[in-house]
């Protein structure tokens, strides 16, 4: 079993209505078809929802976001069309909400590897490709890839984990045109987000992206972009091919649940312990750096 300790109930507002509940955000419908997507303050860690949240990380992966969303327009528009909570919307929705078109998803998370780790190092591993795509031999956890590989996955069920498929069913899956097209957005936006990224010391691994297209058919970038919970972040001064990398976000939760001191033991599949206060303001801390490397500004709020 993994996911939520306790599954989370959603704040109702009037003139919205409740859609879903993600790991980490909650996506309502507005009367007049738009959707309300919210970030949330809860963190994930080893496929489980934790029991305690991590102050401001749902306004800081919002900013974050709409930084992104801003320097990928010229590449892709987004599906963004306001960062201001509905009427009647609680007050601290404030600056973890997005308002975005309703778009017709594309049924593929279109994921972009410049890195090999996670479960692109794990099929590696037994067969020397990832998504079908042959890498060289010798790669190791953390090793740089001569050229980003595009590594689609389907969308999982709840609690499971999303599968890699290879490019050629994603083109039996949604058509050799779109397929294509998916391909070669998703690496053009990884390259961009890379690029950026390094200037400031920090290396993109991988990300995640999703798309849907509006109703002339475009392609458009919907869902959140380059955030730590779409994205491996990592600290360029800390790469090291060879072992995991430290996740700048996560590392800090990931060694206190699999220290003696939480008293967690991960193989049991029991639901982690709450977090000290000290590994949750760590926590907040790196979400802070990570904004504030990225975008070479203060965070937007005190
Ligand atoms: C998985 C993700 C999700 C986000 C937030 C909370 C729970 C799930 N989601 C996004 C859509 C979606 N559907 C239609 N148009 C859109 N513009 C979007 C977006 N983004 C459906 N699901």
């Amino acid at each position: 079993m993994s996911g939520f300790t306790v599954k989370p109930e959603p704040v109702q507002v009037p003139g919205l209505t409740h859609l879903h509940t993600g790991k980490v955000r909650e996506l309502y419908a507005t009367a007049s078809g738009e959707l309300v997507m919210v970030a949330t303050d809860r963190v994930s860690a080893y496929d489980w929802v934790l029991p305690t949240e991590i102050p401001d990380k749902g306004r800081l992966l919002t900013a974050l976001s709409l930084w992104w969303f801003e320097r990928l327009a010229d590449l892709a528009p987004s599906h963004v069309l306001s960062d201001a909570p509905p009427p009647g919307a609680p007050a601290d929705w404030k600056g973890r909400t997005l308002v975005c078109r309703r778009l017709d998803m594309v049924p593929v998370e279109c994921v972009a590897r410049g890195y090999l780790t996670g479960s692109g190092l794990a099929e590696y591993r037994e067969g020397g490709a990832v998504c079908g795509v042959a890498l060289p031999a010798g790669l190791e956890d953390g090793s740089r890839l001569d050229e980003p590989v595009f590594t689609p996955a389907t969308k999982a069920e709840v609690g499971e984990h999303d599968e890699n498929v290879s490019f050629e069913a994603v083109s039996a899956q949604v058509g050799a045109e779109l397929a294509g097209e998916l391909r070669e957005l998703t690496l053009a936006l990884y390259g961009r987000g890379r690029e950026i990224a390094e200037e400031r010391g920090v290396l993109l691994a991988d990300t995640k992206f999703e798309f849907g297209r509006d109703a002339g058919g475009r392609l458009v970038l919907a869902d959140e972009v380059l955030t730590p919970d779409s994205s491996r972040f990592w600290p360029a001064e800390g790469w090291a091919p060879g072992r995991p990398q430290p996740s700048y976000d996560k590392q800090i939760i990931r060694d206190w649940l699999t220290s003696a001191e939480s008293g967690w033991d991960r193989a049991a599949d029991t639901p982690p312990p709450p977090l000290p206060d000290e590994v949750v303001e760590r926590t907040r801390a790196k979400y802070v750096e990570v904004y504030e490397r990225l975008t070479g500004t203060p965070v937007p709020f005190g």
